[in-house]
């Protein structure tokens, strides 16, 4: 029987979206942004040679169609991905109005998100008042910090010292739909970082906020502050039925990997493991050798987005590309017939743009298992769709097939 791995690499974007001139970063628009794209032509330069040198190489991603796709979805021919495609290729455009990851992840799963997200739009005093009492009383603090918009890890940095000093949570917020709550394992405690999460979430998802995001973090403000791998996000359920539903609704199980199960609040979803991505990819090698006939593994490498594309860092994301990409070569080999790997993204998050924020672009969808060709340009729920044929399930919502 077939089996899909459907894996997103989280923020892998090339560009090109056609609304890209309604998604900002600092007050400039994403119109031109192109992950991949610019962090091949960095390469190229000789201007991402922190912990590795020379033109971005690619050459399985490449052998997949990564290149084709990112000239079709954009006009930018990235230097050192021209290899002639092996597998089966297409550059799909999204249609949610968030730049998100919920948004992305949902409508790749066939659902696109039905509503308009609420967001806090002023860069400085973010949250209303009731929000921040909420905040406050969950916290069992005398206040909060922040209340503002801000990368993450530069918040924790400026804000960590006062946090110890206080106790007060440090609560910030993006160009995303997000409430983002940072403190200290120790000091302030996970357990209580989570429940303050969890009594939140209710007021937040009725506003249509997407998710509160638990930002764990320990250190000292002699040695510095880091963050740990405890993220957790609260995610608002999906509204409808979608790829994970129909696939355990037809009998076949449900394997996620990372992110996935919070950004479907486990919906549809019979078991989930978790980790770093390094971890994660030993677990893709591992359910490629032993998930269930029929079934979907859906994963979720977070890192290129969390550790590189929100920090502006081209040669740690050309790092991470280069690994994945190794990994990806070991694995094919593995694939049984019947066997369909579709690697795809959910956003952008070019780390040449301006701001720390996601970047609204198509995503790349390779597929590995379906034969040598081109869908040419698809739509995100159209890969909800296809994984559904390949798996011989019904697909529901707007996605077509291009299988
Ligand atoms: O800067 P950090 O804390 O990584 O936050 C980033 O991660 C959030 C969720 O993807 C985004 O909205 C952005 O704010
Ligand atoms: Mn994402
Ligand atoms: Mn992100």
């Amino acid at each position: 029987m077939p089996r899909a791995f459907l894996v997103v690499m989280d923020s892998v974007g090339i560009g090109g979206a056609p609304d890209a001139a309604s998604f900002f970063n600092d007050g400039v628009p994403d119109t031109g942004a192109n992950t991949l794209g610019h962090i091949a032509r960095a390469c190229a330069a000789g201007e991402a040679e922190e912990g590795r040198s020379g033109p971005l190489r690619l050459p399985t991603l490449s052998a997949l169609g990564l290149g084709r796709a990112t000239a079709l979805a954009s006009g930018l021919e990235p230097p050192g991905l021209d290899a002639a495609p092996t597998g089966f290729w297409a550059a799909a455009t999204e249609t949610s109005p968030g730049k998100d990851t919920p948004s992305g992840h949902w409508e790749l799963a066939g659902l696109p998100v039905p509503w308009d997200w609420h967001y806090f739009p002023d860069k400085q005093n973010s949250f209303p008042q009731e929000v921040i009492d909420a905040a406050i009383a969950a916290a069992g603090a005398d206040g909060i910090l922040g209340n503002c918009h801000a990368s993450g890890t530069v918040i924790v940095d400026e804000l960590g010292p006062e946090h110890l000093r206080t106790g007060r949570p440090i609560c910030y917020t993006s160009a995303d739909s997000v409430f983002q709550i940072a403190a200290h394992e120790a000091a302030f405690g996970l357990e209580r970082l989570y429940d303050m999460c969890r009594a939140l979430a209710p007021m937040l998802h009725a506003m249509k906020v997407g998710r509160v995001i638990a930002r764990p973090f320990l250190g000292d403000e002699t040695n510095g502050f880091a963050r740990t791998g405890n993220r957790k996000d609260f995610a608002i359920e999906p509204p409808a039925p979608l790829l994970t539903n129909w696939v355990q609704e037809a009998g076949a199980h449900v394997y996620a990997i990372g992110k996935i199960g919070d950004i479907f609040s486990m919906t549809g979803i019979d078991e989930l493991r978790k980790g770093s991505d390094e971890v994660l990819m030993g677990h893709l090698h591992d359910l490629v050798e032993e998930a269930e006939d029929g079934s979907l593994t859906f994963a979720n490498f977070v890192e290129f987005d969390s550790l590189y594309g929100h920090r502006r860092d081209i040669s740690g994301y050309a790092r991470a590309l280069e690994w994945f990409d190794g990994e990806i070569g070991r694995l094919l080999p593995k694939l049984r017939d019947g066997d369909m790997l579709l690697l795809t993204a959910d956003h952008g998050n070019d780390p040449s743009w301006t701001g720390t924020d996601h970047t609204r672009e198509r995503v790349p969808v390779l597929i590995a298992g379906r034969g040598v060709g081109s869908a040419g340009q698809v739509m995100f729920a159209d890969v909800a769709a296809s994984v559904a044929a390949h798996l011989g399930v019904p697909a529901q919502g707007p996605g077509r097939s291009f299988l």
